[in-house]
C-alpha cells in the first residue's frame, strides 16, 4: 500500500508552497505537495507576475519607439503585432513552468496531483477518496478573482486577468473596473498595445494603498497617454447586451453611462479556501476571509500553516516564499524569524514604475516616531532628463534622532529597480550619513538619492 502518512503536507504548489515543501525537505524525508491545478507551476508563473511582465515590457518597448521623434529617431511604424506578443510571452512562461514542474515532480518529494480538503484536525482527503496525515500541513491555496456584489456584474461575461494575458488579437476598446495594482498595470498594457480605455475607481486616487502624491504621478501618466480615467465614483450596475458591456457609475453626483465590447473585472482577489473544509481542522479565518496565523505563520490549529495570498497580510510572490519558509522552519523545529514587514519592499510596474521601501508617514505617525523627510524630482535630473523618463520623484524618511533611513519611495522610470538601493538601507537600518559615502556614478539614475540623503543629512 503506498505511503500515507507524512513528516510534512503541502497543500498548493505555487510560490509559497513550493518554499514551504524545500524548506521543510531539508531536514525530513518524507514530504508532500498536493496540487488540483491542470497545469502545474502556480499564479506567479502562469497567470501573475511573469506572463504580465513580459507582455508590459512588450508595451514599455513599442512606446518609446512610438516616442522615437523624441529622442531624434525616425520610426514610422511601431504596432503591436498581437499573435506574436502572445507566442512570446507563451515560450518565455514555458521555460519558467517547466523548471517548476521539474522541481514539484523531483523524487524529493511525493507528489499528488488532487484537490485537497480537511476532515478532521489531522486529516485531509483528496477528491479521489485517498486520506492522508501528517505531522504538519502547510495551505499555500492561493487566491481566485473576486466578484464584488455590483448589480448585474456576476451575470455578465467579463474578463479577468486571465483573459487579458491570453489575448492574441487587439481589443479596440474595454472598460477596466478598479484601480488597484491588477487593473493599473493591465489598463497601461491595453492602452499602450492600441486599446481605447475607460478606467472606473471607486476612491479618489487609483492604487490607494500606495500615497496620493505616488498615485497622483500615475494617472497624470495614464491620463497623458491617453486613458479615461474616473476616479471617485461609485459602480451602481453592469450589463452586457448584443456584444457590448454597459457600465452605470456616479462620478461627481453624475450618472455617467460607459459602453465598450470587452470588460475586465479587476476588483480585487480573495483568499482561496473553498472546500478546504477549514472549519473541521479548527483553523480560523480573519474577516478579510485570510486565514488567521501567528508570527510563525502557525493557524489556530497549530499542526497547520498557511503562506501567501490565502494567508495575506501582502498579496506579493517574495512575501509568500518568506513565509513559507519561516513556516517550514519553525514546524521542523528549527530557528525561524518572523516575516519583517516593516522593511517590505513593493513595487507597481506601471510606467513610470512606483518601488516603496519600509515604513511610510503615515506609519511612522501611527507609531508617535520622529522623522525627517526628504524628495527630489527627476526632471531636475540630468539623467532622466537626457532619457526623457522626468515624470516622478524620490523620497527619503530618516528618523530624526539617529538618521536610520526608515522608509522610501520611488515613482519613476525603473522605479522597481531603483528602491533596492534603499531597501537594502531600511533592512541593513543604514544611516543617511553611511549611504552618502557610496560611490554614487554619475551620470546614473540612482544617483538621485544621493540629493534627498543629503538634505537630511543637512537637518540632523
Ligand atoms: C495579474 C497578476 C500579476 C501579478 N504580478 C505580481 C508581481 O509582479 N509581483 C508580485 O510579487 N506578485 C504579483 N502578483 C501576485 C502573486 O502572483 C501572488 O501573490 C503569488 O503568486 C501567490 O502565491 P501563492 O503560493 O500564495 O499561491 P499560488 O501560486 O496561487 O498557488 C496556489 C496553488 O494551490 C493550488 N490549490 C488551490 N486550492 C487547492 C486545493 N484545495 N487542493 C490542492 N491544490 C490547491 C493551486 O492549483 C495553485 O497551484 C500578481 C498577481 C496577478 C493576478
Ligand atoms: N506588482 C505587484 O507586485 C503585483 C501585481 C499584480 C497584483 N499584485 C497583488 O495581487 C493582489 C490583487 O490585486 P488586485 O489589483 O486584483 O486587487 P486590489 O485589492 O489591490 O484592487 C482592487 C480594486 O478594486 C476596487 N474595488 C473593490 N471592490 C469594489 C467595488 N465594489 N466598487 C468599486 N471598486 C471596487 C478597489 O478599490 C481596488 O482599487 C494585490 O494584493 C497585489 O499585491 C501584485
Amino acid at each position: 500500500m503506498s505511503q500515507t502518512h507524512f513528516d510534512y503536507i503541502v497543500i498548493g504548489g505555487g510560490s509559497g508552497g513550493y518554499a514551504a515543501a524545500r524548506t521543510a525537505r531539508e531536514t525530513r524525508e518524507h514530504v508532500a505537495i498536493i496540487d488540483g491545478a491542470e497545469t502545474l507551476g502556480g499564479l506567479c508563473i502562469l497567470r501573475g507576475c511573469m506572463p504580465s511582465k513580459t507582455l508590459i515590457y512588450s508595451a514599455e518597448v513599442l512606446h518609446l519607439a512610438q516616442q522615437g521623434e523624441k529622442f531624434g529617431l525616425q520610426i514610422p511604424t511601431a504596432k503591436a503585432d498581437m499573435p506574436a506578443l502572445h507566442q512570446r510571452k507563451l515560450d518565455t512562461i514555458e521555460e519558467f513552468s517547466e523548471y517548476r514542474q521539474e522541481q514539484l515532480q523531483s523524487e524529493r518529494f511525493t507528489l499528488f496531483r488532487n484537490h485537497a480538503k480537511f476532515i478532521d484536525a489531522q486529516t485531509i482527503q483528496l477528491d479521489d477518496g485517498t486520506r492522508l496525515t501528517a505531522n504538519h500541513f502547510m495551505i499555500a491555496t492561493g487566491s481566485t478573482v473576486s466578484v464584488p456584489p455590483i448589480p448585474g456584474l456576476a451575470e455578465v461575461p467579463y474578463w479577468t486577468s486571465d483573459d487579458v494575458l491570453e489575448l492574441d488579437f487587439l481589443p479596440q476598446k474595454i472598460i477596466v473596473l478598479g484601480g488597484g495594482i491588477v487593473a493599473c498595470e493591465l489598463a497601461q498594457f491595453l492602452r499602450r498595445i492600441g486599446s481605447e480605455v475607460i478606467q472606473i475607481q471607486r476612491s479618489p486616487h487609483i492604487l490607494k494603498e500606495m500615497s496620493p502624491e505616488a498615485a497622483s504621478v500615475i494617472e497624470q501618466a495614464f491620463r497623458d497617454e491617453g486613458i479615461q480615467l474616473y476616479t471617485d465614483t461609485a459602480l451602481t450596475s453592469v450589463q452586457h447586451q448584443n456584444g457590448s458591456f454597459t457600465v452605470n457609475f456616479e462620478h461627481k453626483g453624475q450618472a455617467i453611462s460607459v459602453r465598450a465590447p470587452h470588460l475586465l473585472n479587476a476588483l480585487g482577489r480573495r483568499p482561496a479556501t473553498d472546500g478546504l473544509g477549514l472549519k473541521a481542522a479548527g483553523i480560523s479565518t480573519l474577516h478579510s476571509g485570510h486565514i488567521n496565523c501567528n508570527a510563525m505563520q502557525q493557524t489556530s490549529n497549530p499542526r497547520v500553516y498557511a503562506c501567501g495570498d490565502v494567508a495575506g497580510p501582502h498579496e506579493i510572490v517574495h512575501v509568500a516564499i518568506m513565509q513559507g519558509e519561516t513556516a517550514a522552519k519553525h514546524a521542523t523545529g528549527r530557528a525561524a524569524e518572523r516575516v519583517d514587514y516593516d522593511s517590505l519592499c513593493g513595487v507597481v510596474f506601471t510606467d513610470p514604475q512606483i518601488g516603496s521601501v519600509g515604513l511610510n508617514e503615515n506609519q511612522l505617525k501611527e507609531r508617535g516616531i520622529e522623522y525627517l523627510s526628504a524628495d527630489y524630482p527627476f526632471d531636475d535630473h540630468g539623467k532622466s532628463i537626457l532619457m526623457e523618463a522626468k515624470y516622478g520623484y524620490v523620497k527619503v524618511l530618516a528618523d530624526k534622532n539617529t538618521g536610520v533611513v526608515l522608509g522610501a519611495e520611488c515613482v519613476s522610470k525603473d522605479g522597481g529597480e531603483l528602491i533596492h538601493g534603499m531597501a537594502i538601507a531600511v533592512t541593513l537600518k543604514a544611516r543617511v550619513h553611511d549611504l552618502l559615502k557610496v560611490h554614487w556614478y554619475h551620470p546614473t539614475l540612482s544617483e538621485i538619492w544621493s540629493y534627498p540623503l543629503e538634505d537630511i543629512a543637512d537637518e540632523l
